[in-house]
C-alpha cells in the first residue's frame, strides 16, 4: 500500500521530528537508491539507550510504499555496525523492496559487575534471551527487546507492513533468529541463518551464557535452545535456510553443532531445513557477503508473496 499523509507518511516523518518516544535519527546515507540510516532510542525493556540500523529501499523512499520488514541479528562482539558495513546487504534489500532493521547485540553502558570482562558474555553477547538471574535480569532482556519493543517501535515509525516480517542472523544472532521464529509460530513468515549456534545447551558458549543469564537449572535453558524448540515445534510450516562454511573454526570447535538441529528438523513435519555446506568458507562477514543474495531470495519468496 502506498503511504499517504494520513497514515504511514505521517509515521515516517514523525521519526525525525516527532514525539519523544520516536527514534532519533543519527545518520543517513544514500545507498543503492535507498537510504541506510542509524537511529537511537531509549529502551524501556533494556533500561538504556540503544542504536539500530534501518535500510529504507527505493520503493519506500521514492515511491512511498509500505514494505515487508526483515530483522537481522548479529553475532558475538558485534554492534549494529558490523552487518551494515560488511555484509553488502543493501543492494538486495533495494532489489526486493524490503526494509531491513538490525539492532545491537546487548544492552550497553550499564556498568554491571563483569559486563565487559569477556567477549562472549555481557556486552556484545546478549544471546537474545530474557535473563532471570541477578545482576543481568533487570536489563538483559534481548528476546523481549527484539520480538516486542523494537517491533512495536518499527511498526509505529517506519513504512513497514506489520504482517510481513522475516528474521535472520549470524552465529549467536542466527540462533536468536531461529528461536524468535520457533517460539512465535506464524509471526515471522521467513527465517534463515548464517553459521548459527544451533544447540547452545550443548556447547561451551551456550553453557557459559545460559548459566550466567538463566541460572544453574539446565531445565530452564531448554525454552531457549533452537534444537530443543525444533523438536517440539508444531506451528505454521517453516522453511529454514541455513548456510555453513566448512572451514569455520567455531564449527570445528563444536560451538555450532548444526547436525543436532538438522536431526531435530528431520523428525518434524512442520519444519523444512535447507542446509548448505559451503566448501572452504569460514565464519566471517566475507562468508556472509558471499551468500547474502541467496538469503534475500529466500526471504523475498515469503515476504513478497
Ligand atoms: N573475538 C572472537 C571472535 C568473535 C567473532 O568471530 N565474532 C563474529 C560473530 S560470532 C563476528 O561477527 N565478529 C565481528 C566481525 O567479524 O565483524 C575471537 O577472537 O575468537
Amino acid at each position: 500500500m502506498r503511504f499517504t499523509t494520513n497514515n504511514i507518511y505521517n509515521r515516517f516523518y514523525r521519526t525525525q521530528e516527532g514525539p519523544s518516544m520516536a527514534p532519533k535519527l543519527l545518520s543517513t546515507v544514500k545507498c543503492f537508491g535507498g537510504e541506510q540510516r542509524i537511529y537511537s532510542h531509549p529502551s524501556e525493556v533494556l533500561g538504556c539507550e540503544m542504536k539500530f540500523g534501518v535500510y529504507m529501499p527505493p520503493l519506500a523512499v521514492d515511491e512511498h510504499m509500505e514494505c515487508p520488514v526483515l530483522y537481522f541479528l548479529s553475532g558475538l562482539t558485534c554492534t549494529h555496525e558490523n552487518f551494515i558495513q560488511k555484509s553488502g546487504f543493501q543492494q538486495y534489500a533495494a532489489k526486493h523492496g524490503i526494509v531491513v532493521v538490525n539492532p545491537d547485540t546487548s544492552p550497553r553502558g550499564l556498568n554491571l559487575p563483569g559486563e565487559d570482562d569477556s567477549w562472549d558474555f555481557g556486552s556484545g553477547a546478549g544471546f537474545y534471551v530474557d535473563s532471570t538471574e541477578t545482576p543481568w535480569s533487570k536489563n538483559y532482556k534481548m528476546y523481549t527487546y527484539v520480538t516486542s519493543e523494537l517491533v512495536e517501535l518499527v511498526n509505529a515509525s517506519f513504512p513497514v507492513l506489520p504482517n510481513k516480517r522475516g528474521i535472520f542472523g549470524h552465529s549467536m544472532g542466527g540462533h536468536g533468529a531461529l528461536i524468535c521464529a520457533l517460539k512465535n509460530p506464524g509471526v515471522y513468515q521467513s527465517v534463515s541463518a548464517f553459521a548459527p549456534i544451533s544447540n547452545p545447551i550443548e556447547c561451551p558458549w551456550g553453557k557459559k551464557a545460559f548459566t550466567g543469564y538463566l541460572g544453574a537449572n539446565e531445565d530452564s535453558w531448554k525454552d531457549w535452545d533452537a534444537t530443543v524448540l525444533a523438536t517440539k515445534y508444531a506451528g505454521t510450516p517453516l522453511e529454514i535456510l541455513i548456510d555453513q562454511g566448512s572451514d569455520d573454526n567455531f564449527l570445528k570447535e563444536k560451538q555450532l553443532l548444526p547436525e543436532n538441529l538438522l536431526n531435530a528438523a528431520a523428525e518434524n513435519d512442520h519444519l523444512q531445513l535447507i542446509y548448505k555446506k559451503r566448501e572452504g568458507y569460514d565464519h566471517s562477514y566475507f562468508f556472509i557477503s558471499t551468500f547474502i543474495a541467496e538469503h534475500f531470495d529466500h526471504h523475498a519468496k515469503f515476504l513478497n508473496a
